[in-house]
């Protein structure tokens, strides 16, 4: 083992109440807002199929172009409390906004950049407003915030030169600033998201990372911290050069989640998957015909395929210009939140069932529940659902979580195998069986 100074802080996973409230809420709202969704990946006529949020580069405008997008950032159908409650219905227990994107625009009133709200049309906290409605709804709110930051003229993507140095340790000094005035102001915040911390300049100065972490729990105790953020002495990120977890939670599944074969060795420490509805806009994008667009019932088997793995997901909205909601992101909020209102008990508070993968779908298990969930979405022709336990474990009796009174015929068919019995016809949505198990301890 390497002498680490700005390696992992501990082992294993927080047990404190902040982090098993985080872990509890399993499904988040990511919410991608700022000058990027005014063009919305179209420039001078001209469209661009790359990621929204990433225009600026796309179309190579000029920072000095791209910032004079502030002067129009008036969103005139912004409504923070129906943002809130579509979340609320959608089933969401906590939500990630972008304070700062990589263009480094705020959405707050930042002492230490004027590139900030204030100095739009808007001029109006809508940070704040946006805090407070989803606080109201019952809904944590945490903070995604870019390392990465095209506005500052100290950012450097590599420090090659005692120029760079000088320059860059202004801007980590700006950007801590930042962070505390975010941490400090907004005392609801539970979580810290950072992004862009991938390249060289970044990576040289893992103390920074260290010390941005240790700084926020000061000023927030109980605030957590994604992996993102974090670089040891050698400049490894997420896991230190000793192979240890930083930060709070792994956040190192974007647009893509761990394979519940391979990949099984997630469960042992917590983390999150982020999600786009598209195959890859974050930001609001005008044309989303320009590549798959992910389906309601897609995302939902995504949602519990992470809660099987003991992981979070955060589906991601990207609001329009003028602070309205695309009615595809309505529609699936709308979808979700139906499945999620009857069935939310198999995902909130539940975690990795301990039992292998089947092919019909995914377990889930409420923590300290002696309950096994079955999320359905391949249902066999012969309606026969195989279930492979581990030695030891007996089901007993199972039912659809929503006709408790029906029971379903549970067939032990061999050693530690069952078959459960459905009743064929057609489904058109997952289907939610509760099996009651004896561990045989
Ligand atoms: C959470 C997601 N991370 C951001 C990114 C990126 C990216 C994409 C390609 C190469 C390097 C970095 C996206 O803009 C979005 O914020």
């Amino acid at each position: 083992r390497l002498e680490l100074k700005y390696g992992a802080q501990y082992t294993g996973k927080r047990t404190d109440a902040a982090m098993n409230k985080w872990r509890s809420n399993r499904f988040g709202q990511f919410i991608h807002w700022g000058l990027y969704a005014i063009p919305g990946g179209v420039w001078n006529g001209k469209t661009y199929n790359y990621a929204a949020e990433f225009l600026k580069s796309s179309a190579h405008i000029s920072t000095a172009t791209w910032d004079s997008l502030m002067y129009k950032f008036n969103p005139k159908k912004f409504n923070a409390k129906e943002w809130a409650k579509m979340a609320k219905k959608m089933g969401v227990k906590y939500m990630t906004i972008t304070t700062k994107h990589h263009e480094g625009f705020c959405l707050w009133p930042s002492r230490y950049t004027d590139f900030n709200i204030s100095n739009t049309p808007y001029k109006k906290d809508i940070l704040k407003e946006i805090v407070d409605a989803y606080n109201a709804e019952g809904i944590d709110v945490n903070f995604y915030y870019s390392v990465l930051d095209w506005h500052n003229p100290d950012w450097r993507y590599d420090i090659k030169s005692k120029e760079d140095s000088i320059a860059f340790r202004r801007y980590l000094d700006f950007a801590e600033n930042q962070l505390k005035e975010l941490a400090t102001n907004y005392p609801t915040v539970k979580a810290f998201w950072f992004d862009g911390t991938w390249d060289a300049s970044v990576k040289k100065n893992g103390w920074w990372t260290l010390e941005v972490e240790k700084m926020l729990k000061s000023v927030r105790p109980g605030v957590i911290i994604n992996s993102r953020l974090r670089a040891d002495d050698y400049g490894s990120r997420h896991k230190d050069s000793n192979g240890e977890l930083m930060g709070d939670y792994e956040s190192g599944y974007e647009r893509r989640l761990p394979d519940p074969v391979k990949d099984i060795k997630v469960t042992s420490w917590d983390w999150e998957a982020c999600m786009t509805i598209p195959e890859n806009q974050w930001g609001y994008h005008q044309d989303w015909s320009i590549s798959h667009v992910k389906s309601p019932l897609e995302l939902l088997e995504m949602l519990v395929h992470a809660t099987s793995m003991g992981g979070n997901f955060l589906l991601n909205f990207g609001p329009k210009g003028d602070g309205s909601i695309r009615s595809e992101e309505q529609n699936i909020a709308k979808t979700i939140g139906d499945w999620m209102a009857v069935n939310g008990q198999v995902i909130y508070n539940c975690d990795y069932a301990g039992l292998k993968k089947q092919d019909w779908g995914y377990f889930t298990r409420e923590k300290g529940s002696n309950q096994l969930n079955m999320v359905i979405f391949n249902v066999p022709v012969s309606g026969l659902l195989h279930v492979d336990v581990p030695k030891g474990m007996i089901l007993k009796k199972a039912h659809f979580l929503t006709t408790p009174g029906q029971q379903i015929k549970v067939e032990e068919i061999a050693k530690n195998q069952y078959l459960l019995h459905m009743p064929i016809k057609l489904y058109t949505s997952p289907q939610v069986i509760v099996v009651e198990c004896d561990n045989g301890k």
